[in-house]
């Protein structure tokens, strides 16, 4: 493919916008889709969206819009609704007729209901575009007020990674180019199962000493579970790996970390997924995560344990019990 020039970015929520104005930084022409025709009123009025981005009001003039086909054409599209609603999104794209340039999978997490990861699932809806993966330690607030941020971009050709990361860069925002498609996918999808153990742990004050033990260990499963998977072991130490494993794990400013924090503090999972509430796409992908760790014969403990909060209503006090209790093991393979 050619340089990018012009972007089309899905999703009016705060990875979206926050993704719109760095294009925008970028200077590439970039158009914003959002369902929500308040949200395009407000972008385009207000510089602002207050419903996802309080307090943060854009230097930039972004151009929004609710017709998905005006965002359709564009030499790149960034796909950035949460990871359930990828399908149908996809589905929406195709009927436009209008789509040529590759299309960039901005969420992190596995469709519940298949177990495919979503370039799986945009082979399937958009057969002959080409899949693109952005993920990486980059909380959309900092984003959005320009603090330096770096992500894995990937596609299937380098060509392809790099025209996406020139459109994209910025003095504030550094993307690094890959072909490991899959790979990077996987990294975003497991770190928020894993954040939402780390948020319980803080929730229920174990203690940094824990908090750090879970993270490694949470690592050692996303590391088992993505080779087994095919991800090349560079792109799983890397930014969309270890990289935002380490920023999800460790702040509230995270909405999977306080979910989890939430189940330390003794709600039930079941509690706060009636009450609505932000984002937590881990929950929805801890249980698949877990099916596709069986289908690999690759064990996960505290993935199952997350599915098990979210799903039974384990208590945190069972959940620190049952990994607590679990036979002893090797940390590496020499016994
Ligand atoms: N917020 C962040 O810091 C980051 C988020 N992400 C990922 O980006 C994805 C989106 O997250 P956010 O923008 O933060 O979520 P959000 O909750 O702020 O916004 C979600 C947006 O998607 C829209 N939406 C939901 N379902 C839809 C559907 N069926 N059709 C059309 N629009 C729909 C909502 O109206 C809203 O505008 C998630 O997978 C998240 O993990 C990735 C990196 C950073
Ligand atoms: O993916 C993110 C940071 O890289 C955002 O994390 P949360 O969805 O947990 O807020």
């Amino acid at each position: 493919m050619g340089a990018v020039k012009s972007i089309g970015v899905i999703g009016g929520g705060a990875w979206g916008t926050a993704l719109a104005l760095t294009a925008a930084r970028a200077g590439t022409t970039v158009r914003l889709w959002a369902r929500d025709p308040a949200t395009v009123s407000e972008v385009r009025t207000k510089q602002q969206n207050t419903k996802y981005l309080p307090g943060i009001t854009f230097d930039e003039d972004l151009n929004a819009t609710s017709s998905l086909k005006e965002v359709a054409d564009a030499d790149a599209i960034l796909l950035v609704t949460p990871a359930q609603s990828t399908r149908a999104i996809l589905s929406a794209l195709k009927e436009t007729g209008n789509v040529r340039g590759p299309v960039v999978l901005c969420a992190k997490g596995i469709e519940q209901t298949t177990g495919k990861l979503l370039s799986q699932v945009m082979k399937e809806e958009l057969p002959g575009i080409e899949p693109g993966v952005l993920s990486g330690p980059s909380f959309a607030d900092d984003v959005a007020k320009g603090l330096p941020t770096a992500v894995t971009v990937a596609a299937h050709t380098a060509k392809t990674a790099l025209s996406l990361c020139e459109a994209l860069q910025s003095p504030c925002f550094r993307p690094y180019a890959s072909i490991d498609v899959l790979g990077t996918q996987i990294g975003g999808a497991l770190k928020n199962v894993l954040a939402i153990a780390c948020g319980a742990v803080a929730g229920r004050k174990l203690g940094a000493s824990a908090q750090a033990a879970l993270t490694a260990r949470g690592f050692a499963e996303l590391n088992r579970l993505g080779s087994a998977m095919g991800a090349q072991g560079e792109t799983l130490t890397g930014l969309s790996g270890l990289g935002d494993l380490v920023l999800t794990c460790s702040s509230t400013q995270s909405r999977n970390f306080s979910f989890g924090m939430r189940l330390g503090e003794g709600f039930m999972a079941s509690e706060l997924i009636a009450a609505g509430g932000k984002l937590a796409e881990g929950a929805y992908s801890a249980q698949v995560a877990v099916k596709l760790a069986q289908k690999h014969e690759i064990e996960v403990p505290i993935c199952d344990t997350v599915a098990r909060m979210v799903s039974e209503d384990m208590t945190i006090d069972e959940a620190l019990n049952t990994l607590m209790a679990r036979p002893l093991k090797s940390e590496t393979d020499f016994f």
